[in-house]
């Protein structure tokens, strides 16, 4: 069996503030294998950024140990560091330096030579989309190229193992999207593994195979998006009815026939979770038919990755973000 990217036992980082003491991380057990794209998801503070600069060697483990890309974290940072690539939180190049050059310095820096480091750049550029911009200096990008190209940096010594700490933060939906798009397709061309850390859940939910939610410096979940949410919340199936009163009679008297499932009324909706919920819906509606209730409409909504940190915590993701702050 080949050995795992990623290896942590018991790893645990504590900070000291004013004579506190603050558990960022409290030991991490964590396997990520070769080829794997897994998100880092929790609210702020919940130790993501911790375990990224634990894993990347930027910050010693108070307690545990971190196998990262076969090398041992505290008694081998160098090896890690020649073996991975990181793009922390708003890094960035050199402001005055134009794109293509700061790509070939830092290929230069990780010991390629210059021919090899402008091929190198030349590539990245080409797959990152970012050959109209290449040749203008790092200030004059916007937001989203200037996020593509320290992407790019990250991935100039061709990482095995790349770490992205909230690649997507501060841009738009639509180069949201369009990074998630790069990211996929730099994943499928070289099979890098990628860890990144994001509290977008929609991001977590559509790019990540595999969703790590950390709360309080503790994995509380580790699975795929889909089975996390078949998992941990429901479908939700909402009715509108044209009166309260029929809103009330149908969540008191015909609903009964979903059995355990959690029924809300709120005014004219009833809310439903259940699993399988489309397929409930038929025979939901014939109940209410024969008890001569009419519904004005009816949705059925998919879980978010909202609900299963919901469910698990008892505190909604965006809610938890704000106190961490
Ligand atoms: N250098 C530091 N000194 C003191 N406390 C720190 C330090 N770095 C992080 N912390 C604390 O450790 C906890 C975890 O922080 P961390 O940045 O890892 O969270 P996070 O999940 O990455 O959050 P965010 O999404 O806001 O980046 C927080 O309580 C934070 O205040």
């Amino acid at each position: 069996m080949t050995e795992a990217m990623i290896r942590t036992e018991g790893l645990t980082r504590h900070f000291t503030v004013k004579k506190q003491t603050v558990e960022a991380v409290r030991g991490l057990d964590l396997e990520v294998r070769a080829g794997e794209l897994v998100a880092l998801l929790g609210p702020n503070g919940a130790g993501k950024s911790t375990t990224l600069r634990m894993l990347t060697t930027l910050l010693a483990p108070t307690a545990g140990t971190a196998r990262v890309a076969g090398r041992d974290v505290t008694t081998d940072p160098r090896g890690v560091r020649h073996r991975i690539g990181y793009v922390g939180q708003g890094n960035g190049a050199a402001h005055s330096q134009r794109g293509r050059d700061e790509l070939i310095s830092q290929g230069r820096a990780y010991g390629l030579d210059r021919a090899a480091a402008r091929d190198r750049a030349a590539e990245l550029i080409a797959s990152l989309d970012l050959e109209a911009v290449a040749d203008r200096t790092v200030s004059s990008l916007s937001g989203g190229q200037r996020r593509r190209l320290d992407i790019a940096m990250g991935l100039i010594h061709a990482p095995d193992l790349l770490f992205l700490d909230e690649p997507s933060t501060g841009l738009d939906p639509q180069n949201r999207a369009a990074l998630a798009g790069h990211i996929t397709a730099l994943r499928e061309r070289h099979a890098t593994t990628v860890v990144l850390t994001t509290h977008y859940l929609d991001e977590a939910d559509q790019l990540a195979e595999r969703v790590i939610v950390i709360d309080h410096g503790r994995v509380i979940a580790d699975d795929t998006p889909e089975r996390l949410k078949a998992e941990h919340a429901g479908d939700r199936i909402v009715l509108t009815f044209d009166h309260e009163r029929d809103a009330a009679r149908a969540a008191g008297e015909r609903l009964g026939v979903l059995g355990d499932a959690r029924i809300e009324q709120s005014g004219s909706r009833v809310v439903i979770e259940a699993d399988g919920g489309a397929r409930l819906v038929p025979k939901l509606l014939r109940g209410l038919d024969d008890a001569d209730i009419t519904v004005a409409a009816v949705e059925v909504a998919r879980p978010t990755l909202d609900d299963v940190f919901l469910n698990l915590t008892g505190r909604s993701l965006r809610e938890a973000s704000k106190e961490g702050k």
